[in-house]
């Protein structure tokens, strides 16, 4: 039984991810929280989204931002990646910073809540695991 579950686990499906740490005022980040019925509802993540076949991550970015959240966004630069080890799948997250157009302008079709958090305060929600990592590298940072 410990074989086959150790088996199951090291056969979990891998994927690319995107997330954007996206700077707005007062240096605030936006972090999204997942809804009911997604993997992970409940925690919450930097808006992002698997990279499809083909598609460079910074496209990814734009796409995902636009279909999950109804926003334009410039992709600055990348911050760090990431390797995470779910139960049901394995995620190599790439982050990178990213600027908002129009940042009143937000709809919600995949997040039942958006909020603008100060970088000291990020590691006090419920982030996805595998975003732990992120909010630390975050706070190491002198300036963001
Ligand atoms: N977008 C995003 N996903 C994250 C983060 N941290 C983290 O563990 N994840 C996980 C949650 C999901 O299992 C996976 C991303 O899938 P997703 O469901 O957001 O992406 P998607 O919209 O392209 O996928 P799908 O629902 O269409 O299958 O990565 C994060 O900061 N941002």
């Amino acid at each position: 039984m410990k074989l086959k579950s150790t088996l199951a686990l090291n056969m979990a499906k891998g994927f690319l991810v995107t997330a954007a740490i996206i700077i707005g005022e007062e240096n605030k980040i936006l972090i999204a929280r997942r809804a009911a019925s997604k993997h992970l509802a409940g925690y919450w993540e930097f808006p992002g989204g698997k990279v499809e076949k083909n598609e460079k991550e910074e496209d990814c970015l734009r796409r995902e931002l636009m279909e999950e959240l109804g926003i334009n966004v410039s992709v600055i630069n990348f911050f760090m990646l990431n390797h995470h080890q779910y139960k049901e799948k394995n995620i190599t997250l790439k982050s990178y910073f990213c600027k908002v157009e129009e940042p009143e302008n937000f709809c919600l079709n995949d997040h039942d809540k958006i909020e603008w958090v100060k970088v000291e305060n990020l590691l006090d929600y419920q982030l996805a695991p595998a975003d732990i990592p992120i909010a630390k590298a975050l706070n190491e940072r002198n300036s963001i």
